[in-house]
């Protein structure tokens, strides 16, 4: 019987990097990120919606999402935030149950879902398992300030745009700590894979 299983963290905590090896492992992995982004793009129902609400701001030139200034503009305004969220969630989670039952049909021993919103969404309600990536907050903070070119203001603000990490971890069946080294974390995701027969 195919698990699900629901995968999620922090922002910039290692759901991608987590979830990667679990790929490399052999399992399906359906992402949320990934999901959302073909959602969002050129042409697309969502897209006009977002245009509709944020302005003519919120496209580029050719008609595509304008995700720089709708990150600068949502992730330091709660009530944008929730306004884009309540738009995308839907569709979101729609393409994310085909994507899970395509998964699903080749029988592995799970499907994974990287979910960064998974608890905001009511995901563990579908999932057999959820497993929390997590990392120390100025780990995390440092991270994330390198990887999106953030300044530390910013990446604070897109950081307490979700409930908190440590909420998260309270509510996980199994928590995977990516604080250290990738090493550290690819034994402690090898451990994981072998309680659900991989
Ligand atoms: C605001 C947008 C345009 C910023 O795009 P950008 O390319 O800079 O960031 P990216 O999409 O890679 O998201 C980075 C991280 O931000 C966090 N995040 C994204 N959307 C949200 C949200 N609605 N609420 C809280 N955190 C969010 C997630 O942890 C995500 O992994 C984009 O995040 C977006 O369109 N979000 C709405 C869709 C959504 O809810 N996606 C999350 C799927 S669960
Ligand atoms: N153990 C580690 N050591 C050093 N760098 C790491 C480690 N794990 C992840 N990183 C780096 O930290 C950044 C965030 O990791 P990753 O993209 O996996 O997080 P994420 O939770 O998927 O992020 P997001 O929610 O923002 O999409 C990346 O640049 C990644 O290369």
């Amino acid at each position: 019987m195919t698990k699900i299983v629901g995968l999620t963290g922090g922002i910039a905590s290692g759901k991608s990097t987590v979830s990667a090896m679990m790929a490399a492992a052999g399992l399906p992995v359906v992402d949320a990120d990934k999901i959302a982004w073909q959602v969002e793009g050129l042409g697309q129902p969502t897209t006009a919606k977002i245009a509709r609400y944020f302005g003519p701001q919120a496209l580029l030139a050719d008609g595509s999402l304008n995700r720089a200034w709708l990150g600068k503009h949502v992730f330091d305004d709660q009530q944008a935030l929730a306004a884009l969220t309540a738009m995308t969630s839907l569709p979101i989670q729609y393409a994310m149950f085909e994507a899970i039952v395509a998964a699903g049909k080749a029988h592995p021993a799970a499907v994974i879902l990287d979910v960064p919103l998974l608890f905001e969404s009511g995901w563990p309600n579908v999932c057999d398992q959820v497993v929390v990536v997590t990392a120390p907050h100025a780990v995390i903070l440092q991270r994330l300030m390198a990887r999106n070119g953030l300044n530390e203001a910013d990446a604070l603000a897109r950081m307490a745009s979700q409930i908190p990490l440590a909420d998260k971890v309270r509510q996980a069946d199994v928590v995977i700590d990516n604080g250290a080294d990738i090493e550290k974390t690819r034994s402690a995701v090898l451990k994981w894979l072998k309680t659900i027969n991989c």
